[in-house]
């Protein structure tokens, strides 16, 4: 069968026809196929994606992870469109993938809060990209288990202490950095958590969590350790945010104690 127009492009015009019928100002393109996105479209466009360069104004770029899977990328681009006030609860948005269309309403409560966007987003983005590397590939091949303790550094130094001298210490390396990925994999055996500030400059690494779970009433599904334990006590003691790879793959996110976002790349590794 020769079609006229490619799938996507396709898609593309339905999803402007549907977003009009239900009156959604948003249209969300998930790592979309193409490039040169050409879409006349009144309300807003949200490309999830990296290797585009656009600048057309109303298009906005967000850059997560693919390997996170579509309903964990359509939560976060739920949050953050609320968190933005683009749209409000119970609204509805449109998105396209390289071969699906569907439609998603903005829910009450987004599985990670607005405060993931308004105060970390790039580096919370960095760190995750980070843990889902660590995650599906390991460390020469051997799974690793780590947490990643970002913002509110001054208490979150107060609550922990070394347990090897801090590699880090007198390097003002910022994980925004790409070349800092490589050197984060390479620590990522040590014991303890990486500190990072809330601008991405890594602090330290091989930090043990001096908190105590019982006391401060952290309660967390049952199978989870120490490591997981001590991530949510942090974030609750403190203002910062926890993102933990456990030796099993899963990658969470903690923040005022509870787990946020959860999800377990080895298990859904797949390109959509
Ligand atoms: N308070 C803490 N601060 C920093 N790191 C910790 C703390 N408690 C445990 N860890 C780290 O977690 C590692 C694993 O502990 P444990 O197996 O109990 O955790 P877990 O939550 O089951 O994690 P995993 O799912 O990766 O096994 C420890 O070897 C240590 O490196």
């Amino acid at each position: 069968m020769v079609l006229k127009l490619e799938i996507f492009e396709i898609l593309l015009i339905k999803a402007k026809e549907i977003a009009e019928e239900i009156n959604a100002r948003v249209i969300v393109l998930v790592y979309p196929s193409r490039e040169d996105v050409n879409l006349e479209f009144s309300g807003e466009i949200v490309i999830v994606g990296r290797e585009f360069d656009v600048s057309r104004e109303n298009i906005k770029k967000l850059p997560f992870p693919v390997s996170i899977g579509l309903p964990n990328l359509l939560s976060l681009v739920s949050a953050f469109l609320k968190s933005r006030g683009i749209i409000k609860e119970g609204e509805f948005f449109v998105y396209v993938t390289k071969d699906s269309i569907g439609i998603r309403k903005v829910e009450e409560k987004t599985m990670i809060a607005n405060e993931f966007f308004e105060r970390y987003e790039g580096i919370i983005n960095r760190v995750l990209e980070i843990a889902i590397e660590l995650s599906i590939e390991g460390r020469e091949g051997v799974p690793v288990g780590t947490i990643f303790v970002i913002g509110d550094t001054k208490e979150v130094m107060k609550h922990s202490h070394q347990l090897i001298p801090n590699p880090f210490k007198g390097h003002h390396l910022n994980i925004l950095d790409p070349k800092v990925k490589n050197i984060i994999k390479e620590f990522s055996f040590l014991d303890g958590a990486f500190i990072i500030s809330s601008k991405g400059r890594i602090i330290a690494a091989g930090r043990y969590l001096d908190v105590d779970p019982k006391s401060l009433d952290v309660t967390l599904p049952q199978g989870l350790g120490s490591r997981h334990l001590a991530s949510a006590a942090i974030t609750k003691i403190t203002k910062a945010i926890a993102v933990t790879l456990s030796e099993s793959g899963t990658v969470r996110i903690f923040k005022d104690g509870q787990i946020v976002f959860e999800h377990n790349p080895r298990l859904s590794f797949r390109s959509l």
